[in-house]
C-alpha cells in the first residue's frame, strides 16, 4: 500500500439512525490511529452529531452553490462550520439517479474545497460501459472534468473512490486484480501530470466491501482503503473492515 495511510469510510446513504450513530462511536474509538484513518458519511441531518461523538464525519454530497435559493440543498460552508471534514462527490448513485453530469461533480468538488471540506471523488463504470471496453474512458473522463475546471493540483487535497457500478450493492465484487487495475491507470493517469501527487493520493476502492474480502482487497499495491456501503451499517463487520486496513 505504498506509505499512503489507509482510510475506510462507511458511507450509510439513505440508512442509518441515532441509535446506530451511537453504537459505532462506541466501537470505533479506538480504530482511529496512526495506521488508519476511518471516517462516516452519514445522512447529512445527523452530520452534526457525528462530530460531537468525536467521529471522522462526511456528509453524501454537497451543492454547488454557496448560498441562496436551493432548496433541500445541503451547504458546503455549514457542514464545515459543523466540524464536517469530507464530501463525498459523483457517488454513482447521485449520477445515474439523480442525474448528475461529470460538470455538475466537478463544481461540487470545486464548491468543496472553496469551503475546506476533503472531496471524495467517486468514478466508476457500469456494467455495459465495462462490456464495451470503455471503463477506462469513463473513468478518464470523470477524473478530467476536475482537473479542466481547477488543475490537476487540485486533486492534492482530495481522495478518489473507485466504484464500479455493477459492483455497487449487488454483492459482486470486483477481484482484487480488476480493482488494483483500474487504481494503478488511474494513479498512472495522474502520473502523466504530476508524478509526486499521484504517489500521495489515496485511492479507495468500493462496491459490496465486506469484512471477508477487504483484507485481500486492501492488500493490493494501489489500493489504500475502501468506501463501504453496506457492511458500513453493522458494527462487527465495520470494525473488521477497519482493522483489516491496518498494516
Ligand atoms: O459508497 C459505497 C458504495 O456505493 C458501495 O456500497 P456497497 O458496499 O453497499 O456495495
Amino acid at each position: 500500500m505504498a506509505s499512503r495511510k489507509p482510510l475506510v469510510a462507511g458511507n450509510w446513504k439513505l440508512n442509518g439512525s441515532q441509535t446506530l450513530l451511537n453504537e459505532m462511536a462506541n466501537v470505533l474509538e479506538d480504530i482511529n490511529s496512526q495506521e488508519v484513518d476511518v471516517a462516516l458519511f452519514v445522512p447529512a441531518l445527523l452530520a452534526a452529531e457525528a462530530v460531537k461523538l468525536g467521529l471522522q464525519t462526511g456528509v453524501q454530497t454537497v451543492s454547488e452553490y454557496e448560498a441562496g435559493a436551493y432548496t433541500g440543498e445541503t451547504q458546503a460552508a455549514l457542514a464545515k462550520q459543523l466540524g464536517v471534514t469530507y464530501t463525498l462527490v459523483g457517488h454513482s448513485e447521485r449520477r445515474h439517479v439523480f442525474g448528475e453530469s461529470d460538470e455538475d461533480v466537478a463544481n461540487k468538488f470545486a464548491m468543496a474545497q472553496q469551503q475546506g471540506l476533503i472531496p471524495v471523488l467517486c468514478v466508476g463504470e457500469t456494467e455495459q460501459q465495462r462490456e464495451q471496453g470503455e471503463t477506462e474512458s469513463v473513468i478518464s473522463a470523470q477524473i478530467e472534468a476536475v482537473i479542466q475546471k481547477l488543475g490537476v493540483a487540485a486533486l492534492s487535497q482530495s481522495v478518489i473512490a473507485y466504484e464500479p457500478v455493477w459492483a455497487i450493492g449487488t454483492g459482486k465484487t470486483a477481484s482484487p486484480q480488476q480493482a488494483q487495475d483500474i487504481h494503478q491507470f488511474i494513479r498512472d493517469k495522474i502520473a502523466q501530470q504530476d508524478q509526486g501527487l499521484s504517489q500521495g493520493l489515496r485511492i479507495l476502492y468500493g462496491g459490496s466491501v465486506n469484512e471477508k474480502n477487504s483484507e485481500e482487497l486492501f492488500a493490493q499495491q494501489d489500493i489504500d482503503g475502501g468506501l463501504i456501503g453496506g457492511a458500513s451499517l453493522k458494527t462487527g463487520a465495520f470494525v473488521s473492515i477497519c482493522e483489516s486496513a491496518k498494516g
